[in-house]
């Protein structure tokens, strides 16, 4: 079964439009969301959890339509968009209070079982915790209500190499046990080469490619060079990057 199903996904905006996106996230599946700046990877994600009103598109959620069940499926999913910046002088356990009551399914043990993994201090307040803490923190309450989707947008952005690294390999594990999966967005290609299955490509609000990693290296294999090792990044940049005039007055 899709973890999340996206079809025809519409958002029409003055200046950008975002047109027919569909994809899924198979079960047991990291998709990494890739796409350059303005692309329309925020825009999809808000869209497709309803934090924006699309214009049209359908979207499913381990089965069921989000249009028809929101309520249960926001039961089963955790969303880390731009952190929890909102609430920087409040305690994380005030705040872990707070979000407990939303959750029939909240299970305090696996929340004790991962705060303690992740070493969160629940006495410190939101902005005594690193940036990386902070996507930890977001995810350790997303797994304790047994969340079967995470959804993050950019959450390696700012991270340090090693919390980039912790992070990615959080992911991929969390995944590994077919059961749940990630869907997140990145400019970070390098990080998707470590945990991603599969990746979807957006390019000014339209799907450029979706599938496998091996699906998309395979897709995009004319642009490698005889002897040379594509990366994921060689890939964005020779579809995305636009040759500079050469008459032009630098
Ligand atoms: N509320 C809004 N009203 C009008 N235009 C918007 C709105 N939100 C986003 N846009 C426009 O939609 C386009 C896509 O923005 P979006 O934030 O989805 O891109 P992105 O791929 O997430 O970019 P980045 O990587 O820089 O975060 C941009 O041109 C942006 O200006």
């Amino acid at each position: 079964m899709n973890a999340l199903a996206v079809k025809g996904l519409c958002k029409r905006y003055p200046a950008f439009s975002l047109e027919n996106v569909s994809f899924s996230v198979p079960e047991g599946a990291v998709m990494g969301f890739i796409g350059r700046n303005g692309a329309g990877k925020s825009t999809t994600l808000k869209a497709l959890l309803g934090l924006v009103h699309p214009d049209a598109g359908e979207v499913t959620v381990l089965g069921k339509s989000f249009r028809e069940e929101e309520q249960s499926i926001k039961e089963r999913i955790g969303v880390v968009l731009g952190g929890i910046d909102f609430y920087p002088k409040k305690k994380v356990r005030l705040l872990s209070d707070v979000t407990r009551r939303f959750y029939g399914n909240w299970q305090e043990e696996k929340y004790r079982h991962y705060l303690n993994l992740f070493g969160i201090d629940q006495e410190k307040r939101v902005d005594q915790l690193s940036t990386g803490m902070r996507v930890k923190y977001m995810i350790a309450l997303a797994l304790s209500h047994d969340a079967r989707l995470l959804i993050l947008d950019e959450p390696t952005s700012g991270l340090d190499p090693v919390s980039r690294d912790e992070l990615t390999e959080l992911l991929r594990r969390i995944a590994a046990d077919g059961q749940r999966s990630v869907l997140f967005s990145t400019h970070i290609t390098s990080d998707l080469e470590k945990c991603a299955s599969h990746i979807t490509f957006i390019k000014d609000g339209t799907i450029q490619h979706t599938g496998t990693l091996a699906d998309f290296r395979q897709h995009y294999d004319y642009l490698r060079q005889p002897g040379q090792e594509l990366t994921l990044e060689d890939i964005i940049v020779s579809v995305e990057r636009r040759p500079l005039d050469e008459n032009a007055i630098i």
